[in-house]
């Protein structure tokens, strides 16, 4: 869908919003915090900016954000979980307002991590902003994943493909579907107007298949590695990419 003027102007001020949300709860990251209670301050932030948490009630998910510790690639469910020394957690919010939505996500470091964990987390950082970097009108939706898939392998990494970016405005998911792996049969050419999610997700070694739990969300890797992921959403401006959901440059420690 090609937003107007006005539209498009909506999108900005959600994605700016989601984008404060998830620096406060993201803000809240500790040992010892529970996934529980980040959901708690993030759903708070969201009302107090008069806005929905999309994911609550969303196909049945029962919070209003997303937490994947470690070995869980995406929509892990927030729950007593304590985050302990080491771990590293992905936090996805996405906000409805004023008739839109806004989507992002980032990892989030427990105190001092290991080493292959900092790799993980740069390199998928790296990927998405590389995939970024080819945005712009005329641009191929298919070609992101032959920006992605080459970084993480590169790393000694693996890119999941069961999850992809998508179209959002109105809708929290609509065309386009964006992969995030090499050699993808996505249709469709980038053009002023488009507002959609890159999000990919990023596996320590060459696993890159997931297991579903039986909580029908939780999705793990099959080897008990770690699994990063990092989450903006874009407007294709007529010169090139806007990424209204933009935050601070990663900072590892
Ligand atoms: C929890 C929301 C949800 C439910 C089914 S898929 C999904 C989801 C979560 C985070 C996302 O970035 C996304 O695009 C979809
Ligand atoms: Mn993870
Ligand atoms: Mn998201
Ligand atoms: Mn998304």
């Amino acid at each position: 869908q090609i937003l107007n003027q006005e539209q498009q102007d909506k999108m900005r001020v959600v994605c700016k919003l989601a984008r404060e949300v998830l620096d406060i709860t993201g803000a809240a990251v500790k040992p010892g915090v529970t996934t529980d209670e980040l959901d708690a301050i993030c759903h708070q932030a969201i009302i107090d900016r008069n806005a929905y948490p999309s994911p609550l009630n969303y196909r049945e998910f029962p919070k209003s954000v997303c937490t994947s510790i470690n070995e869980v690639i995406c929509h892990g469910i927030p729950d007593q979980r304590k985050l302990v020394e080491g771990d590293i957690v992905n936090i996805d919010v996405t906000l409805y307002h004023d008739g839109v939505h806004g989507d992002l996500n980032a990892m989030y470091p427990v105190g001092k991590i290991d080493d292959d964990s900092k790799k993980l987390i740069r390199c998928t950082r790296e990927a998405l902003d590389a995939a970024i970097k080819i945005c712009k009108p005329g641009a191929l939706f298919r070609d992101i994943g032959k920006v992605i898939e080459p970084i993480a392998k590169a790393n000694g990494c693996s890119v999941v493909r069961t999850y992809c970016g998508h179209g959002i405005n109105e809708l929290f998911h609509c065309a386009p579907n964006v992969p995030h792996y090499a050699r993808n049969k996505a249709t469709g050419v980038m053009k002023p107007g488009m507002t959609f999610t890159i999000e990919p997700m990023i596996n320590l070694g060459s696993h890159w298949e997931e297991i579903h739990w039986p909580d029908n969300w939780t999705a793990t890797t099959t080897d008990g590695r770690r699994s990063a992921q990092f989450e903006e959403t874009l407007l294709i401006t007529d010169d090139g990419v806007e990424i209204l959901t933009a935050g601070a440059p990663l900072q590892l420690d």
